[in-house]
């Protein structure tokens, strides 16, 4: 239906024109301007109305053109109008007839709503309607608003680089002033040379703010997607390989500031002399100068579609990128098993598999880098070809002298230098975007866990409540890990948590150490919901791992194996405690705790590497330790661990079986019992300490 009016509309248009060429004769005493933007009004009163009840019928219309409607009718109206009032400036005595030549003519009528067409597809392509998500102009805005702090440093650097551009372009404008300086003295060469040597101090001062600028806003970059992703919740690292996440925090924000530091600087610095060209020839010939504005638009768009497609490709590629560095990562982590497996090959020809997906992707990427390139400098020939043929044309009827024609194009080949070193610079610049679009996810990511509380009290008590937790992991909601459990830690007992592997205690662990949250129960520590404790406070009071150890009287076997673990030196302890034993690092966890005075304690399989002997010590300080007024949870797989516990707790596929002391779950002869009768035979059948299956992380 409202495509229907659109013709009627643009007739009606048509007609208000010719209607103004015919009442020209007989308004002779009216301003040519006057009369113009009179007829304007008309037109924009007329097409807006228009615009606006089409916008109100418009199922039929596009989303994009029913948005561009209303601006694309107040530029339809203004271009005409527009166009005399800058020839009236450009030519003050011309007669109204000349000015107001072609006026309801079709083919000038055709041109106007050509050129609004073409205008209104370059905006929407550079600026596309909102879907709701973030476009590359968001990304461009996320960007500018990190460069914000630097906002005077960018005034000083435009500051450096006028005073640079007003040098260079200063040769040819006193050569455009025929031989006469400022205060009419003759122009020799050396005038004309002069501004060259300012203009390059000001150039290096420029380059050297621009860079040091550059350099803030990448570490300012780089350590805020670095503190967001330690913000986010634990399913974040699950959900995300190391790789892509290390990427996006080093590889994209490097690959990001490089692109942006260099290629910004060209942007600015060819932008700046682009405008200073263009008020020069705007001066020279308002017509070649009004001619080259009108070719822009089109050596814009075509390098934009092109560039479209070499973005996707870029972005693929750093995708693939961190693929392979996933392969690497995970590879060097587990070198032991892979050295033991004898997978080295098998290792090897992953990676290598990871790499050649990556190099077929930059081949793509290259080629259609270079396409992009070649439409830019295709499209920027184009316009030069027919700046020079207009502009002959215009010698030819004698618009212009041939010395003003000399003198344009001396400046449009710089501006025409200009404008390509900027489309040439776009793709890239659009590339920087791209990278930037997912440091901006990860840097403006909400943690889909509730924010810490405030809450500190001076004394806590620990008593933990667990009421009615229903948990499953981010994105595995069929399958729930916990099933309704419900459990209590008072302060003075010994809690403890059995059950086969797979059952549900490590969740149970992380969502009282707040990694997760449950979708249905509650977590309160002293009555209070757990989510109202301030960070640091809460996992001060309820560490994980580590046994409730009062500064011992006699040296126990696990200060002295804390202590030499703490003396050894970095080197020979390795990255992450690579080159410690299982036991040590259990050492040090338990000295960590030491230090803590927590109020719960939760043991998940935490004494499980220790000796013998170590194990027994750990034990008595459960039981008997100075840190008897503690709640604690101890999650074993050994039940002799648990059998002095006050309260032991078998959970089952999520789900909490049985409860009581060791003695009443044996003589209820069920599934305690059975996982007791399951160890003592692994023990007397192959002396596995376990029986319960694999140990605890
Ligand atoms: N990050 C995770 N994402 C999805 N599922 C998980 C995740 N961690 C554990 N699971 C699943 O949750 C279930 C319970 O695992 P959990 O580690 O809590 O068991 P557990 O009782 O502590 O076992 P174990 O005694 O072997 O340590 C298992 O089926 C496991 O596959």
């Amino acid at each position: 239906m409202a495509w229907l009016s659109l013709p009627l509309v643009v007739l009606l248009d048509f007609l208000t024109l010719r209607l103004a060429l015919l009442l020209c004769p007989l308004l002779q005493a009216w301003d040519p301007l006057a009369l113009a933007w009179g007829v304007a009004l008309a037109r924009w009163a007329l097409l807006s109305l228009s615009a606006q009840a089409a916008r109100g019928r418009g199922q039929g219309l596009p989303g994009g053109l029913r948005d561009a409607l209303l601006p694309l009718a107040t530029l339809l109206s203004l271009l005409l109008p527009g166009y005399v009032t800058l020839q009236a400036l450009a030519q003050p005595r011309a007669p109204p007839s000349e000015l107001l030549h072609g006026w309801g003519r079709g083919d000038v009528f055709g041109l106007t709503y050509g050129v609004a067409g073409l205008v209104a597809a370059l905006w929407h392509q550079l600026f596309p309607a909102g879907k709701g998500e973030p476009g590359p102009s968001a990304s461009l805005g996320r960007l500018l608003a990190c460069m914000r702090p630097d906002l005077l440093r960018f005034v000083a650097i435009a500051g450096f680089l006028v005073l640079s551009s007003l040098g260079e372009s200063g040769g040819p404008w006193l050569w455009a002033r025929g031989g006469k300086g400022v205060r009419g003295q003759a122009i020799t060469p050396a005038l004309i040379t002069a501004p060259r040597p300012h203009s390059a101090v000001t150039e290096f001062v420029s380059d050297c703010l621009y860079n040091g600028t550059m350099n803030r806003i990448h570490t300012r970059i780089q350590s805020r997607v670095f503190s967001s992703v330690l913000r986010q919740e634990i399913g974040f690292f699950h959900a995300n390989r190391t790789g892509d996440i290390t990427s996006r925090v080093t590889a994209d924000t490097d690959a990001m500031s490089e692109a942006l530091s260099w290629k910004l600087s060209l942007l600015m610095w060819y932008g700046m002399r682009g405008a200073f060209l263009f008020g020069l020839m705007l001066q020279v010939s308002l017509r070649l100068a009004l001619f080259t504005a009108v070719g822009l638009p089109l050596v814009l768009l075509v390098p934009k579609l092109s560039g479209k497609f070499h973005q996707s490709l870029a972005q693929q590629v750093q995708e693939s990128l961190a693929k392979a560095n996933e392969v690497a990562v995970e590879t060097f982590q587990a070198m032991p098993t892979v050295r033991s497996f004898a997978n080295e090959e098998g290792a090897a020809q992953r990676y290598g598999q990871r790499l050649q997906e990556t190099y077929r992707l930059n081949k793509q990427e290259a080629a259609a880098y270079a396409a992009s390139m070649w439409t830019n400098s295709l499209s920027g020939l184009a316009l030069k070809v027919g700046i020079l043929y207009y502009g002959g044309r215009l010698v030819t009827a004698g618009a212009v002298s041939t010395g003003d024609l000399v003198t344009f194009v001396l400046y449009e080949m710089q501006f025409t230098t200009a404008v390509e070193v900027l489309l040439s610079t776009y793709p890239s610049v659009q590339k920087a975007v791209g990278s930037s679009e997912k440091i901006f996810e990860y840097m403006e990511r909400t943690p889909q866990i509730s924010p810490p509380g405030t809450l500190a009290p001076a004394s806590l008590r620990g008593h933990l409540q667990v009421q009615d937790v229903w948990f499953s992991y981010p994105g595995r909601d069929d399958a729930p890990v916990l099933k309704g459990v419900s459990l209590e830690l008072r302060p003075g007992e010994v809690t403890a948590l059995v059950g086969p592997s797979g059952a549900g205690k490590t969740s149970l662990v992380a969502l009282l150490e707040r990694f997760y949250e449950p979708q249905r129960g509650r977590l309160l520590l002293d009555g209070r919901d757990l989510r109202e404790y301030e960070h640091h406070y809460l996992h001060s009071k309820v560490p994980p791992c580590c046994p409730p150890i009062a500064p011992p009287a006699s040296p126990s076997p696990i200060a002295t194996c804390t202590a030499s673990t703490a003396l050894l030196p970095p080197h020979y302890v390795g990255e992450m405690g690579g080159q410690i034993s299982g036991g040590q690092r259990q050492g040090v966890a338990i000295a960590r705790a030491l230090l803590r005075d927590p109020q719960v304690l939760i043991l998940d399989d935490a004494t499980s590497a220790l000796d013998t002997e170590s194990q027994l010590w750990v034990e008595k300080e459960i039981y008997e330790g100075a840190g008897a007024e503690r709640s604690v949870l101890l999650i074993a797989h050994r039940l002799s661990t648990v059998e002095r516990a006050d309260r032991i707790l078998v959970l089952e596929d999520g789900e909490i079986r049985e409860q009581g002391t060791h003695q009443e779950l044996l003589a209820l002869q069920g599934s305690y019992w059975r996982l007791a009768q399951k160890q003592l035979n692994g023990d007397a059948g192959g002396g596995s300490e376990d029986g319960l299956g694999a140990g605890g992380p």
